[in-house]
């Protein structure tokens, strides 16, 4: 076992004076100019380069080392006395130096953060995520088991322990489903539990309510892991914040924590030499204890028992009760009424073994409740870690670490590389060489740089023992233990107290260059995709609104080519039997007496040959739609494809509202000269007439009296009764025939003279061209919705074309931003962090 360091001789410490101000000599590191831009140069050199007389405050934290008389064995000589008050302010510069660095890394790293915060709320962060059965702890490292990632070329070990990433909360996402069907479940979008032990301090907390850590995996809504994260970084920022007042506090922490009943109590006491704190075989500390030198305290002994949710205030007397020491028994177990208590005592013993009064520094002795105590007090105990600047920790030997304590040890081992261990109860063992070889095989697991200085940090103590001072040598083991414990908080005061600043830093910086490699992996990797896509979205959606036109045109045309045809079909047909109504209808002719019922039955003949005719035209128009649907769609087939959505389209639907109802428009009445055809008979009387009056003008021209004459002698000749019989007859038989031959034209004269009438009717209302207009308007009618669907396809098409363009140009615009920004935030990482790794604590106690 290595020895780095050895306990100061506690001779070398003095009373304690004022802290003067540090000389500013004329040193290399005090020659350089500091520079304070916190964020522009690197730490190395704002650390390696400033100078000291700018900083005033580099030299006020600190007390005044020991006086010189203090400081000297006697009978030392003025040469050596001021080679140690040189020493001491080259330490306090040492000190300083390193303080101020660390505070400008820290400040830093909070606005790194803050910037990562901003980040994930733009571009949520990817996390790493694995399916694997759990670890053991030796076992934590992840190998690569899928294409996603490329192997690191950057020469960090980090990309290689990853798994392929998630992300957190986002839309783009390259291979859902096959992930998902790969694993069966979906797919995890945060660290697992194996992976998230790659991470330090941003690892994810799943141990949260019942769900086991896989289960809590898989329950998480994407969306809340965006807000876990910054949850973490919530944390992180405040961590660091308190990390920052411990170093710009000028009081050392230090906290005495382990299981149940490891004897905790009894060791500060031992600490103390005196029996301060209630020591029991049951459980007994349920608060924090804070043990302080009573000079704080105006130099009274008490104990100021802080009332639960008050914030602690010594000057305010209603934040906490001013109890007599001996009351400390109850007090420890009052958790109802008590949060703390702050335990005031004096420690008489010279300042060279005072841990308290130690002259250098203000030394705060805190007694934790056992870890294992209950669930509530072991979170406390976890969480005040933030404030300590030592952790001691108290095991027993008996027991050996508990699952609590290695959970504590690992935990405090993120930003305390060195834990401080006191195997207690030391005296109950009988194999004593067995006891500490186990030990030392446990502690080497949970904290390997503590084993590797076992020989200051571990001790084998009886603290029981100690006060009383009966076996002189465990009170020598305790003697070590003690000068050791003084030497690590007080000599090594930069590594104890600045230590757990460096490691949290550290460890904070290495996640965050793990984040930001395989965010800046996936950014890139998303940003080519995305420049590949938008290299095709654009063409594409260039090309569908010059379709959408071409295509709107065809389909007008289309439909006026279809509407035309139609229209001049119907017109030709209907105009063909209107014209031949009177043609083909064989009604049967039953004789006169039924001349009306011939009449009647001629009539609706005609009306129902126009109607079949109208019938025929509409049903040319179905045909000529069905073929104009069918034209319609093969262009929305030919040009969205898949995406053109084919309407069942039913002809027989067609004309089914506004049908044609002829006979209710036209109202052909019979009347009684439809049965004669005037037309021909005029003629045929007109010709009698002509003749009549030619004969009488003839006569009347030539001689009239002789037409007369001519009467007369027929007169005579038959005697003009005989006359008289003679031209009744006559023209009785006259009239007959007339009669006769009007009745037997009857038959004839109805079909013409009701197709006249029809036609006419036909015409004053425009019968032909409406007929013809109503089915071409359906036709019309019915190849618009085709048209509009083509259309609104071809809309829809384009605004999802529009809608991917922009959401593509959007993301690429984030990716770009997120690889600039994780690019940055690598190189800035690993440069804060080897400028962080250079500080060197241990310089500072060397000298
Ligand atoms: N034999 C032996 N007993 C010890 C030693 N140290 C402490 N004890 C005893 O162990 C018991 C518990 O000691 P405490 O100091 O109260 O232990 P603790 O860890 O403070 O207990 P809690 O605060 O209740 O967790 C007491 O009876 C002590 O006398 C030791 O070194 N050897």
């Amino acid at each position: 076992m290595s020895q780095r360091y050895y306990p100061a001789e506690s001779s070398s410490r003095g009373a304690r004076r004022p802290f003067a101000r540090a000389a500013t000599t004329p040193s290399e590191p005090s020659e350089r100019a500091f520079s304070d831009s916190g964020y522009g140069g690197s730490i190395s050199e704002d650390v390696r380069n400033f100078d000291l007389s700018e900083l005033s405050e580099l030299n006020e934290d600190m007390p005044m080392p020991p006086s010189i008389s203090t400081l000297t064995a006697p009978g030392a000589d003025a040469t050596d006395v001021d080679r140690r008050q040189h020493q001491m302010h080259i330490q306090q510069m040492h000190y300083n130096q390193n303080r101020v660095a660390l505070s400008r890394s820290i400040y830093r790293t909070i606005d790194t953060l803050e910037g990562l915060q901003n980040m994930n709320q733009t571009w949520p962060i990817h996390y790493p995520a694995v399916q694997r059965p759990e670890p053991t702890p030796m076992q934590r490292k992840v190998s690569m088991t899928d294409d996603f990632f490329t192997p690191d070329t950057t020469g960090s070990p980090s990309m290689e322990r990853f798994a392929p990433v998630r992300r957190a909360l986002t839309s783009f996402d390259r291979r859902p489903s096959r992930e998902v069907s790969r694993s069966g479940t979906p797919e995890p979008r945060l660290m697992s539990p194996q992976i998230s032990q790659e991470f330090n301090i941003l690892k994810l907390d799943l141990r949260i309510g019942s769900l086991s850590q896989s289960e809590l995996v898989h329950s998480l809504e994407k969306e809340s892991i965006a807000s876990l994260l910054d949850n973490k970084l919530t944390q992180a920022i405040k961590h660091l914040r308190s990390l920052r007042d411990r170093i710009e506090d000028t009081a050392s922490k230090v906290l005495v924590t382990g299981d149940l009943n490891a004897g905790k109590s009894t060791f500060c006491n031992a600490l103390l030499r005196k029996k301060i704190l209630p020591e029991d075989q049951q459980p007994c500390t349920e608060i924090f204890c804070e043990v302080l030198d009573c000079r704080v305290n105006n130099g009274v002994e008490e104990v100021h028992a802080i009332f639960k949710g008050a914030t602690y205030d010594r000057m305010d007397e209603r934040t906490y009760e001013a109890r007599p020491l001996k009351d400390l028994e109850d007090i420890v177990i009052m958790v109802d009424k008590y949060s703390s208590a702050k335990v005031y005592v004096e420690d008489s013993r010279p300042i060279e073994q005072s841990l308290l009064r130690n002259g250098v520094v203000d030394i705060a002795l805190i007694d934790a409740p056992g870890l294992n105590m209950d669930s509530v007090q072991t979170t406390a105990v976890f969480a005040r870690q933030e404030e300590i600047d030592v952790v001691v920790f108290v095991v027993s030997a008996e027991n050996h670490f508990t699952l609590s304590a290695k959970e504590f040890l690992w935990n405090a081992a993120n930003e305390k590389a060195y834990l401080f261990i006191v195997v207690n109860r030391f005296d109950n063992i009988r194999d004593k060489v067995r006891c500490q070889r186990m030990i030392l095989e446990q502690i080497a697991n949970i904290s390997p740089q503590t084993f590797n200085d076992s020989q200051d940090l571990v001790h084998f103590v009886s603290s029981n023992a100690v006060i009383d001072g009966k076996d002189p040598d465990k009170s020598h083991d305790f003697d070590n233990l003690e000068s050791s414990l003084r030497g690590f908080v007080l000599d090594k005061r930069a590594r104890s107290k600045l230590g757990p600043a460096k490691s949290y830093l550290l460890n904070l910086l290495q996640d965050l260059e793990q984040l930001a490699l395989i965010n800046n992996n996936i950014a890139g990797r998303e940003l080519d995709a995305l420049r590949s896509d938008l290299a095709q979205l654009t063409p594409k959606y260039d090309e569908s609104v010059k379709a959408r036109i071409a295509v709107s045109d065809e389909c007008d045309r289309q439909i006026e080519d279809t509407c035309n045809a139609v229209y001049r079909n119907s017109r030709r047909e209907i105009s063909r039997t209107i014209d031949d109504v009177d043609k083909g209808n064989h009604i049967p002719w039953r004789g006169v007496f039924n001349s009306f019922q011939f009449a009647e039955e001629t009539r609706r003949a005609m009306l129902e040959s126009i109607t079949r005719a109208v019938v025929e035209a509409e049903d040319g128009a179905r045909r000529s739609t069905v073929s104009g649907v069918g034209a319609i769609n093969a262009l929305g087939v030919l040009h969205l494809k898949q995406e053109y959505v084919e309407r069942t389209f039913r002809p027989d639907f067609m004309f089914k509202k506004k049908r044609d109802a002829l006979g209710r428009h036209i109202k052909t009445q019979l009347d009684a000269f439809d049965f004669f055809d005037f037309d021909r008979q005029e003629k045929v009387a007109g010709m009698s007439m002509s003749l009549t009056v030619l004969s009488v003008a003839g006569s009347r021209m030539f001689n009239i009296s002789s037409w007369i004459d001519g009467v007369v002698q027929a007169t005579n000749i038959v005697g003009l009764r005989n006359a008289k019989r003679l031209i009744i007859p006559a023209i009785i038989a006259g009239v007959g025939a007339a009669a006769y031959w009007l009745i037997s034209d009857v038959q004839r004269a109805i079909p013409k003279k009701l197709a006249k009438k029809i036609k006419r009717e036909l015409a004053e209302m425009d019968y032909v061209h409406q007929n013809s207009e109503r089915i071409s308007k359906e036709v019309r009618k019915v190849l618009r919705f085709p048209a509009e669907e083509l259309r609104s396809g071809f809309q829809k098409n384009i605004e999802g074309l529009k809608v991917k363009k922009e959401e593509a140009t959007k993301r690429k615009g984030e990716c770009e931003v997120a690889v600039k920004y994780f690019g940055n935030l690598l190189r800035e990482s690993r440069e804060h962090a080897g400028a962080v790794r250079r500080y060197d604590l241990e310089a500072a106690s060397n000298h």
